[in-house]
């Protein structure tokens, strides 16, 4: 090729690919603006109590993103024809992508973006880092200098702390007036008092830093910031509620870290928070909550797609510093599910096996739409979110040939070798909990009465969650390091509108009760509650601590009024945080 004809193909390429960059890049941004109109109509769902609308949100956004994907992969394959694009103007795309991303307020998000696509019409093999960001290119560090927009700052005075707690509730603009607003302000300053048990001295660094916008869950809207003064770093958490008077009031001030921690479980709902600058707000969180990761973090502000990005890369870089293996999780096999677990890394992985033993009656597809039920789901701190990852490569040394065989045996449709490496083709990752069966082996006395309080507890609020969870063996639950039982075995798992709670009818003839067959049938959907504390009550003890704290769990009636609640769309309160740390328990009816 001569000279000048050198020239005009690198500049054909190079306005290809740049057409290309672009064209992903709207995609992106198109998908961005969409799922920031989301987070932008939930202040109005929350001053108008329209809790509905607000879940119907949250759910609705989860698809958001692979639509996107789906319309950006077609719009290439349409004008591209990239069958026919040499891989050199893969290469350049991404550098155009790259400068297309100077002063883009999302370039973390778009360039995952950039991969979800190509990795759709690319093959496995082509995932190198020349055309795919394997590492980011941008750093988000710099746009951390919009830190202001995303928080606001407020420098108090000891005469003037009322004043100032009292314009960071007004300054979110909330149409609604405040049942009393004083009122509020001064337990959440009594709060913070027994929080600290003094009043610090105020420190030539004091301020108060607020998110600037509220995150919204549910019938809630939190108030997230941190007081800094001197060495002290507190973050805090002012969950707002509207009441049946149109009128809003501020219901707690959390400052216990766990607290504010657990409101960012992944077992709980996503939030709907506007961010202009997402790595912004990330950043801010991190910063206040240190063992949250920013995976979690992500996924919890519905960029679940950005919190995987995160996941594996966080589980990368972990396996560069630790030696250990990936082994069959501890606890009763699944019947479904191969579990396994890299013991210095706090996740568990599962992969749906191909065959699944009667009485079982679940194949992939249906497991796979009950875990995707359950994402959709108000998870109300009661179930594990999952991320759902395809073709995980993990490094073959690190495997125990106990799991690889086992993958390979029971799992053979999702397992491939590839030299130093297996792939994984689908599976689920979640947070490794300690199943309650081993705990409870392991127990007795008043840790076995409260476990079993708490696993009653989460029955009940499966229950008004509208979740019935199928199969409540005790090997189904798993207990958080924070103490708290959590469901996550979801093949089970049924809406209880879509249940029938019965009574067990008096036997026809006395042989039948004898003969210890059940002569009541067993339709699909039908339970039958009396019968739960014969296979799960096995022990005195936990029998005990059952029947004192649920017993009405054993009963139709509990079951058959809570689904005719659901029924009339009563939507239950679901408080994250301790009873007593509501100022209505804490507090109520006092003057200040
Ligand atoms: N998040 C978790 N943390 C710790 N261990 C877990 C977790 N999830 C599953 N396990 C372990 O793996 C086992 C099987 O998991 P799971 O119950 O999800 O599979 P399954 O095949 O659906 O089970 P089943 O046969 O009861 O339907 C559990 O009994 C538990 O020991």
């Amino acid at each position: 090729m001569g000279h000048q004809e050198h020239a005009v193909s690198t500049a054909h390429s190079n306005g290809e690919a740049l057409s290309l960059a672009r064209a992903i890049l709207d995609g992106f941004d198109c998908h961005y603006r969409l799922f920031r109109e989301c987070s932008q109509s939930a202040k109005g769902y929350f001053e108008a109590g329209d809790t509905h609308a607000q879940r119907e949100t949250v759910k609705r956004r989860i698809a958001f993103y692979d639509l996107r994907v789906d319309e950006a992969v077609e719009r290439i394959l349409q004008e591209f024809h990239p069958e026919n694009l040499p891989d050199e103007v893969w290469a350049r795309a991404k550098t155009q992508y790259i400068s297309l991303l100077v002063n883009h307020k999302q370039p973390e998000l778009a360039e995952t973006f950039f991969n979800s696509v190509c990795c759709r019409i690319l093959h496995r093999t082509y995932f190198h880092n020349d055309f795919i960001f394997y590492r980011p290119a941008v750093s988000t560090e710099y746009i951390e200098a919009w830190e202001p927009q995303v928080y606001r700052t407020y420098y108090p005075t000891r005469t003037w702390l009322e004043d100032t707690v009292e314009r960071i509730l007004t300054d979110f603009d909330f149409t609604l007036p405040f049942e009393d607003l004083k009122r509020d302000v001064r337990y959440i300053l009594r709060a913070a008092h027994a929080h600290m048990g003094h009043w610090p001295k105020l420190s030539f660094n004091s301020q108060i830093q607020v998110m600037a916008s509220p995150f919204y869950r549910g019938k809630t809207a939190y108030i997230i910031g941190r007081v800094i003064n001197g060495d002290l770093d507190l973050p805090f958490a002012l969950p707002l509620y509207r009441n049946d008077a149109g009128q809003l009031y501020v219901d707690a001030a959390l400052f216990n870290h766990y607290h504010i921690r657990h409101l960012f479980s992944l077992s709980r709902a996503y939030f709907l928070v506007d961010m202009d600058v997402p790595s912004a707000t990330v950043h801010f969180l991190h910063q206040v909550l240190p063992d949250c990761s920013r995976a979690e973090l992500y996924t919890m502000l519905g960029l679940g797609k950005q919190g995987k990005t995160m996941f594996y890369r966080e589980l990368f870089h972990h396996l560069r510093h630790s030696s250990d293996r990936f082994t069959i999780a501890p606890g009763i096999k699944g019947m479904v599910m191969i579990v396994f677990t890299l013991p210095s890394f706090p996740f568990v992985f599962k992969v749906i096996k191909d065959v699944i033993p009667p009485p079982k009656e679940v194949d992939r597809k249906l497991v796979r739409a009950k875990y995707q039920m359950v994402k959709q789901h108000d998870r109300v701190g009661r179930m594990a979110d999952s991320w759902e990852f395809s073709n995980v490569a993990l490094p073959r040394d690190r495997c125990d040939p106990e799991l690889l065989n086992e993958l390979a045996t029971l799992a053979p449709s999702m397992y491939e070798e590839d030299g130093d490496t297996v792939v994984i083709r689908h599976l689920y990752i979640e947070r490794r909990m300690m199943p309650l069966n081993i705990l409870l082996d392991q127990s007795q006395g008043q840790i076995v009465e409260d476990v079993i309080r708490d696993y009653g507890n989460a029955l009940r609020e499966l229950a008004i969650a509208n979740i019935f969870p199928g199969d409540m063996l005790f090997k189904n639950f798993g207990i958080t390091r924070a103490g708290r039982v959590v469901f996550y075995d979801y093949d089970e798992i049924e809406y209880m509108t879509d249940c029938d709670f019965r009574r067990i009818p008096p036997p026809l003839a006395p042989e039948y009760e004898l003969s210890g067959e059940a002569w009541y049938t067993g339709h699909k959907n039908e339970v039958y509650p009396e019968e739960f504390g014969t296979f799960l009550l096995t022990r005195a003890d936990m029998r005990a601590a059952f029947m004192k704290y649920h017993a009405d769990l054993l009963t139709p009636e509990f079951w058959q009024q809570t689904k005719a609640r659901i029924g009339r769309g009563i939507v239950e309160d679901f408080f994250p945080y301790p009873q007593d740390t509501r100022f209505s328990v804490r507090f109520g009816g006092e003057g200040v």
